[in-house]
């Protein structure tokens, strides 16, 4: 596997993670404003932790920047040409009836690895993802703790400069969620941007390096996890660590 020498997988490659930027973006479908106007820029190490209420706009913001979603107005746009190679995991891992292996391979086709090196990638990130065993399982059987492993080897195999993360720990147990962290950090490591939503403030203690704090739809506060964690500056952000609900 070592000696695939891919260019995708040199962590040189990712060693300067792309800088996102929300330009007055806002999302109302219908007339109906969901999103924003927000103005932020995502250039620091990271990890980026996206924070706040229920309904807050923390998914919306993700789809945003991800590409799932178009803005009614402004811009999200990236340093250098183009779009990067991303990619997303979700809470509810979303799979395709294959097999744990063609799920990979299939990702790798659409994102035009070729094809000589599809499978060998994707048996490397089944590896990765303690997942080898299940290389032939179709991935509907899997359990919900390993449907999540195996949208990260997904991931993984990709080498994707940036990582959308929503809430991805939400539905598995302690072990698994340790899992999942370890993974994060692992893609934070080889360079990849990292932007992840979590309701768990111990998580995002854990795993930040920079907390985007949403309310409202709006961007309340971009602040350096230490910051946030000590001395949160918006009145919502307050009112959110100490447990108070916010609107
Ligand atoms: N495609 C859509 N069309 C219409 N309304 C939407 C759409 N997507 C989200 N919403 C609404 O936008 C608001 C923000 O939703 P979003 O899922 O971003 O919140 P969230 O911060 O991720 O919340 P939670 O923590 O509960 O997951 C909600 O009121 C939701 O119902």
């Amino acid at each position: 596997m070592t000696s695939l020498n891919v260019p995708i997988n040199d962590p040189i490659e990712l060693s300067a993670p792309p800088s996102l930027q929300f330009e007055s973006v806002e999302f109302n479908p219908f007339g109906h404003q969901l999103f924003g106007p927000c103005s932020f820029k995502l250039d620091g190490p990271g990890p980026t932790l996206v924070m706040g209420p229920n309904g807050a706009g923390k998914s919306l913001m993700l789809r945003l920047a991800h590409g799932l979603l178009t803005p009614t107005e402004g811009a999200v746009t990236w340093s250098g040409d183009g779009a990067p190679r991303q990619a997303m995991v979700f809470q509810t891992p979303v799979l395709l009836r294959r097999s744990a292996l063609a799920n990979l391979t299939h990702a790798l086709a659409v994102n035009n690895i070729p094809r000589r090196l599809r499978t060998d990638l994707a048996r490397e990130a089944l590896a990765r993802f303690g997942l080898s065993a299940s290389a032939d399982t179709p991935a509907r059987v899997l359990s919900g703790g390993e449907k999540q492993r195996l949208a990260l080897a997904r991931a993984w195999a990709l080498s994707p400069a940036v990582l959308f993360l929503d809430e991805p720990t939400s539905a598995l147990d302690p072990a698994a969620i340790k899992e999942v962290e370890t993974a994060v950090q692992e893609f934070h490591e080889r360079g990849t941007r990292i932007v992840m939503t979590t309701h768990d403030l111990h998580q995002a203690r854990r795993l930040a390096g920079d907390v985007l704090f949403l309310a409202g739809g709006k961007v309340q506060e971009h602040t350096p996890s230490n910051v946030f964690f000590d001395t949160p500056v918006s009145r919502q952000a307050q009112a959110f660590m100490s447990g108070e609900l916010v609107a």
